[in-house]
C-alpha cells in the first residue's frame, strides 16, 4: 500500500482555472518526497485535496490506503499536517496548542519532548500571539508531530524559518523518515529539496512534469554541460583538436586547463578519452546539472526567478493567523 496515491486527480476553479490536471502520483511508504513547482503550479490544491479541504472535480486519492474523501477520520488520526497558512490561537500557549492537537487525536504525548524537538521548549508557556513567524512555524511543525504520525504532509515547511531553523527542520525530517514516517512536503526552496528528498515531483501549470529521484533526473537532463580537464603540461590547441569531437559546442584552453562545453552529459566521456590520447590528463572537474537547472528545464523557466526563492523572502513567509 502506497502512502499517497492519486488517480486522475483534477481540480477546476470555475471555467478558466485548471489548478490540477489529471494527476497520477504515487508516494511510497517511508520516502521523503519533495513536491516542487512555481507559484500557482497546483501544489497546495493537491495537498488540500488529499486533506479533503478541497473536493476534486474528477479523480480519486488515497492516503495511507484510505479514501481521501470518504475516510477522512481514519486519515486524520494517522497523519501530521502543516497546512499553508496554519492557524494558531492568540491566547493559547505553545503547550496548549500541542495538548489541543493531542486531545483531538486522542494521543498520549510528552509535550516537552515535542516542543524541544522543534526548538521552542523555552517558550512553552508563552501565548502564541507573541510568536514570530519562525516560532509559529516551529509550533505548527510540533503540532504535526503529535501522535507519531505515519505520514507528514507539510506545505512549505521552511516558510518563515531562518537558516538554523531550516537546518533543524531538515534534520527532523530525516529523523522522521528514519523512524519509518513518510514525509511529503511542498517547497520552493530547491536546496532544501535537494538536501533531503529521495524523490521529487515537479508540478507546472497543474501537470506533473517530472517524477523521479534527483539523481535520475540529473542523468536524464538535457542541455549543455561543462567539463574542465587539467593536463600535466600545456599542449598546443591544434594538437588537442577538441573541436573535432562530435557534440562539443565550445572550447577554451587556458594553460594546462581545457574547458569544454558539451551538448549533453554523454559527450564528456568522449572529451576525456580524446584528450587522454593526445596528452596526460591529471584531473577532471565536472558538475552535475543542479536541481535548479532541472527545475527550469521542466517548468520552462529561463532564469528560475519565479521558482527559486529565498527562505526569508517576505512574500513567501506564511500568513500565520495568531
Ligand atoms: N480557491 C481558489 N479559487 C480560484 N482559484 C484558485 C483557488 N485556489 C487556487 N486557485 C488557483 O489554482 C492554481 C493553483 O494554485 P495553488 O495554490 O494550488 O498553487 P501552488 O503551486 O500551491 O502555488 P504557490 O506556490 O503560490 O502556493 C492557481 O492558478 C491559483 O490561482
Amino acid at each position: 500500500m502506497a502512502a499517497i496515491q492519486t488517480n486522475g486527480l483534477t481540480k477546476r476553479y470555475g471555467e478558466s482555472v485548471l489548478a490540477v490536471d489529471d494527476l497520477d502520483l504515487t508516494v511510497e511508504n517511508g520516502e521523503i518526497f519533495g513536491f516542487l513547482g512555481p507559484n500557482g503550479a497546483g501544489k497546495s490544491t493537491t495537498i488540500n485535496m488529499l486533506l479533503d479541504f478541497v473536493r476534486p472535480t474528477e479523480g480519486t486519492a488515497t492516503v495511507l490506503g484510505y479514501d481521501a474523501q470518504d475516510e477522512t477520520g481514519e486519515i486524520r488520526e494517522r497523519i501530521g499536517v502543516l497546512p499553508e497558512g496554519a492557524t494558531l490561537y492568540e491566547r493559547l500557549t505553545a503547550r496548549e496548542h500541542i495538548e489541543w492537537v493531542a486531545d483531538t487525536k486522542d494521543a498520549a504525548i510528552d509535550v516537552d519532548a515535542i516542543l524541544d524537538r522543534v526548538g521552542i521548549l523555552e517558550d512553552a508557556d508563552r501565548a502564541a500571539g507573541g510568536f514570530s513567524k519562525g516560532m509559529a512555524q516551529r509550533l505548527g511543525l510540533g503540532m504535526a508531530l503529535v501522535g507519531d504520525p505515519d505520514l507528514l504532509l507539510l506545505d512549505e515547511p521552511s516558510s518563515g524559518l531562518d537558516p538554523t531553523g531550516i537546518q533543524d527542520m531538515r534534520e527532523l525530517l530525516r529523523d522522521e523518515a528514519e523512524s519509518g514516517t513518510t514525509v511529503f512536503f511542498s517547497s520552493h526552496i530547491l536546496s532544501e529539496v535537494e538536501a533531503v528528498c529521495d524523490r521529487v515531483g515537479i508540478m507546472n501549470e497543474g501537470h506533473l512534469v517530472a517524477l523521479d529521484s534527483i539523481e535520475n533526473l540529473q542523468d536524464e537532463a538535457t542541455g549543455a554541460v561543462t567539463i574542465d580537464v587539467e593536463l600535466a603540461t600545456p599542449v598546443d590547441p591544434a594538437v588537442l583538436d577538441v573541436g573535432s569531437i562530435s557534440g562539443v559546442q565550445q572550447t577554451d584552453i587556458d594553460g594546462d586547463t581545457v574547458t569544454t562545453v558539451c551538448d549533453d552529459a554523454t559527450v564528456k566521456v568522449d572529451v576525456v578519452r580524446h584528450l587522454d590520447d593526445r596528452a596526460t590528463v591529471t584531473d577532471i572537474l565536472s558538475t552535475d546539472t543542479s536541481l535548479e537547472e532541472l527545475f527550469n528545464q521542466y517548468t520552462g523557466s529561463t532564469d528560475g526567478d519565479g521558482a527559486v526563492e529565498s527562505p526569508t523572502d517576505p512574500e513567501r513567509e506564511q500568513e500565520v493567523t495568531v
